[in-house]
């Protein structure tokens, strides 16, 4: 499974701003797919401590998400831009939740342990700058830093469907590759890397470059994100 290598065609459009802050990532964005959890996970390896790490830190993750994607929706001038920035957010806590509500029952968590749960270091580090850049950062910047998160994960969801093929019905992981290789993503990915350009087209040059310097810093926390549940991280002191 070489998941490093690009899909020959995808399935949405990615303009030319999205394009360079791919660019701009470059061998940070191929090694967010390269990570050993995400090939264990694939494999049907991955051990349950693991993953419910990794899902009880990312119940917590995505309602960051959700934030982020509300502040952002305050900043457009355009009713669509907010609604659709208002409905990502409920998508990131409805859709998303469903998952780990079915996870957390079938691995025994539940509500009150995720509130409680301690965020790890690159957790909140990758919180803080989702969060920072839509309340600091410029509209495009904002954006440019929720933008890994999803586009990250539908690419990886369409890598291992490539790769994979039909998921076993026996595999323990199947829930989350299907949740990634659904095409409605296709149509999220549309609209949001539209937004991106228009955002991106409105700024100056130097904005533009903070953008993509937001974007990057996101896929790095991506890989990051594999990381700490893979060393189940905790805080040195
Ligand atoms: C850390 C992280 N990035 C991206 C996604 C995709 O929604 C997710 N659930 N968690």
């Amino acid at each position: 499974m070489d998941l490093t290598a690009p899909l020959d065609t995808r399935a949405f459009s990615v303009p030319p701003f999205a394009e360079a802050c791919l660019d701009h990532a470059d061998d940070t964005w191929t090694a967010a797919f390269d990570h050993p959890f995400v090939h264990a996970l694939a494999e049907g390896t991955l051990d349950a401590d693991t993953f419910m790490f990794y899902q009880m830190q990312d119940a917590r993750y995505l309602e960051a998400f959700a934030d982020a994607a509300s502040l952002l929706s305050t900043q457009c001038t355009d009713p669509d831009d907010t609604l659709w920035f208002i409905d990502a957010a409920r998508l990131a806590i409805v859709v998303e939740g469903e998952l780990h509500e079915g996870y957390g029952d079938e691995l025994g968590y539940g509500p009150d342990d995720i509130r409680q749960l301690q965020l790890t270091p690159n957790n909140r580090a990758y919180q803080n700058h989702m969060i920072e850049r839509a309340q600091r950062g410029t509209l495009v910047a904002g954006t440019a830093a929720i933008t890994p998160c999803p586009w990250l994960y539908v690419e990886l969801g369409q890598r291992l469907e490539r790769d994979m093929g039909a998921i076993p019905e026996d595999h323990p992981y199947a829930e989350w590759l299907a949740m990634y290789r659904d095409p409605e993503f296709n149509e999220y990915m549309d609209n949001l890397l539209e937004r991106l350009q228009r955002f991106a087209d409105a700024a100056d040059d130097a904005a533009r470059e903070r953008a993509k310097t937001a974007f990057t810093t996101s896929v790095r926390y991506e890989w990051m994100f594999w990381d700490q549940a893979w060393t189940q991280q905790e805080w040195p002191v």
